[in-house]
């Protein structure tokens, strides 16, 4: 059976991430400590998959000196990658860490300018990989240049080889990507919102929309939450997962670590209640480390059962 996992980041960036006590708009803030991480979504999900032992590689573009730096940082790791070159400069992220309020504020630049031949080169290795592949993860915005429907054709390709998308993107990107039937979708709560384009005031509301995504190949979709977890929605089931208590230090990669838990919990075929568990666990221990650094595997599956479950059926058969 096909084990391989490929992430897609066609927009990955330097995280830097500096610590204030205090953040102030418009004030001189004092940085107390300054980190750069490989950052991403695709990367940050690749981080943890290798941490949880699987077949994973990095796909993506970079560009310039901070594409080179990055690429290094995330071979470092162990990943193996396949990134093409591009011309400009990788982009870098700032994250804030407010350590009084364990608030992140985050600063995306647009990104490196992506040529038409560069997309063609990377879209024709892409689909030569397919073949090997059992899930693919396509996360993050696209860079400028990229067409918006770019993830729809990369999940149309997928879907010709029977690789198992999952896509975690917002606005257009989602948009057009949700017409391919991408088998999961990991939207926060704002994303599913703006998807719909009206607020969801309670679990129940969450549950509908979220079922209303599912179909025409759509199979799963996780709503995460912050710190009050997620909702695990498949055609059969719906549950509420709430994470066990943690100190904040900085969220990015969170959801990340939710989608990589998913890539496992599918290439492993664990129910929906576990792939609950283990998502919700791994964004929770990843919202509990610095920077983008990411959760280990005997770090989620030590917390598996803190993870409060609870199936919305119980309380609401009528969603
Ligand atoms: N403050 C917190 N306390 C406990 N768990 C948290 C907290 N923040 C995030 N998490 C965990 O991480 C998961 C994902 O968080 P969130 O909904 O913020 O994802 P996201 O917006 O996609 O994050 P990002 O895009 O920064 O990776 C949550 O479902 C929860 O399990
Ligand atoms: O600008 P995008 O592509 O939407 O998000 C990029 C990003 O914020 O996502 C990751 C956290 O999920 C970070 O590593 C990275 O900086």
């Amino acid at each position: 059976m096909k084990d391989a996992i490929i992430t897609v980041s066609m927009n990955p960036a330097l995280d830097k991430t500096v610590t204030v006590n205090g953040f102030t708009v418009a004030g001189l803030n004092r940085i107390k400590d300054v980190r750069v991480d490989a950052g991403g979504k695709g990367i940050n999900v690749a981080k943890v998959l290798k941490r949880f032992n699987a077949n994973v590689t990095a796909w993506g573009i970079q560009a310039g000196e901070e594409g080179r730096l990055l690429a290094r940082m995330v071979e470092q790791q162990g990943i193996p990658t396949f990134f093409l070159e591009a011309e400009g400069r990788t982009r870098t992220n700032l994250k804030v860490v407010d350590e009084a309020t364990k608030e992140t504020t985050e600063l995306n630049e647009p990104g490196a300018v992506i040529t038409e031949k560069v997309l063609t080169d990377f879209l024709d290795r892409f689909e030569k990989a397919m073949p090997a592949t059992a899930v693919l993860v396509l996360g993050g915005s696209l860079p400028p240049g990229a067409p918006q429907d770019l993830y729809r054709q990369m999940i149309c390709i997928a879907s010709r080889y029977g690789v198992k998308t999952i896509l975690d993107a917002d606005g257009e990107a989602l948009k057009f990507g949700i017409t391919a039937a991408p088998y999961a979708l990991k939207p926060n709560i704002h994303e599913l919102e703006a998807l719909i384009g009206y607020e969801l005031e309670s679990d129940q509301e969450i549950v509908k929309a979220a079922k209303g995504l599912l179909g025409d190949g759509i199979q799963y979709v996780i709503v995460s939450m912050g710190a009050e977890g997620s909702i695990v929605v498949s055609g059969e089931e719906a549950i509420r997962a709430r994470p066990f208590p943690i100190v904040p230090l900085s969220t990015v990669g969170a959801g990340d670590s939710m989608v990589a838990a998913l890539a496992f919990c599918l290439i492993e075929g664990k129910t929906l209640e576990e792939t609950a568990r283990w998502t919700t666990a791994a964004g929770s221990i990843t919202a509990s480390k610095p920077g983008s650094d990411v959760c280990t595997f005997f770090e989620v599956e030590e917390k598996l059962a803190l993870v409060s479950i609870t199936p919305i059926s119980k309380f609401n058969t009528s969603v």
